[in-house]
């Protein structure tokens, strides 16, 4: 796999720059995914916020690379992650989790939910909770020099994710087997842990170990 050594040889300030244009572009559509949800504007205003919306992406569309954004031969590992559901800078889905990364490879996050990851009624989707623990507890695989696919990904729902509130994500890695690595993690509210993570990652046959 290329892209993974790119990440070092970005010019740092090439990424600032895309980032302070493309960053409020990506928070303003997320700010609008929020407000379409809860709108409560009368059907005209529905009508003509429909024909802007399709104004502004057909002037975003006027210029698009071909395919999605990860598959670009010419872009870096930095630039990859932008596209991604969790943590994408150019991605309006995203969160998006900003993480830390401890010494120890730990790896976490603080964040809220809002009413674009609802499940049951003013709680969490549990699908939204796979997918954030999926990528923290990758994260904390590609922390630790290694990098691998999914494999499994085991969940336990122990309480009700609340929206609206804090919530933290944390992740680790347990041990290396070959070329598993096993990761753990948890999503947790205020008071204590909601889901429970167990991950097993796999480098893909004829593909070579990070570091
Ligand atoms: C992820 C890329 C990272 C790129 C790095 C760049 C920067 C990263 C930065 C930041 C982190 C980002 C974080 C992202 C997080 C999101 C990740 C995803 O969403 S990944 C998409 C969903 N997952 C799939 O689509 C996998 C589909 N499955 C496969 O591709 C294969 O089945 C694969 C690779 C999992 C295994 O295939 P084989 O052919 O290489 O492996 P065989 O030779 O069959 O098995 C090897 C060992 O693994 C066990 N094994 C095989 N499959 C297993 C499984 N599904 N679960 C558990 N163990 C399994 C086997 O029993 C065997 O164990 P024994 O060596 O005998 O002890």
């Amino acid at each position: 796999m290329t892209g993974y050594l790119d990440d070092i040889r970005v010019d740092p300030s090439e990424i600032a720059a895309q980032e302070a244009l493309y960053g409020p572009l990506t928070q303003s559509i997320r700010s609008l995914i929020d407000a379409a949800i809860r709108t409560e504007v009368d059907s005209e205003d529905i009508a003509g916020a429909t024909a802007a919306l399709t104004q502004v992406a057909s002037l975003l569309r006027a210029r698009q690379i071909d395919g999605s954004y990860g598959a670009q031969p010419s872009v870096t590992g930095v630039q990859r992650s932008w596209a991604s559901p969790v943590i994408g800078v150019r991605n309006p889905i995203a969160p998006p989790l900003i993480l830390e990364h401890e010494p120890d490879g730990r790896v976490w996050a603080r964040f809220r939910l809002g009413a674009g990851y609802e499940g049951p009624p003013s709680l969490v989707h549990g699908g939204v909770s796979a997918l954030i623990l999926d990528h923290v507890l990758g994260e904390a695989v590609h922390a630790s020099g290694h990098w691998g696919m999914t494999g499994t990904l085991t969940l336990r729902y122990r309480r009700p994710t609340p929206l609206n509130r804090p919530l933290r994500a944390d992740a680790r890695i347990d041990r290396v087997e070959g070329r598993k690595v096993y990761a753990d993690g948890s999503i947790s509210d205020e008071r204590g842990i909601t889901v429970e993570a167990s991950g097993i990652f796999i480098l893909p046959t004829g593909y070579a170990a990070a570091r």
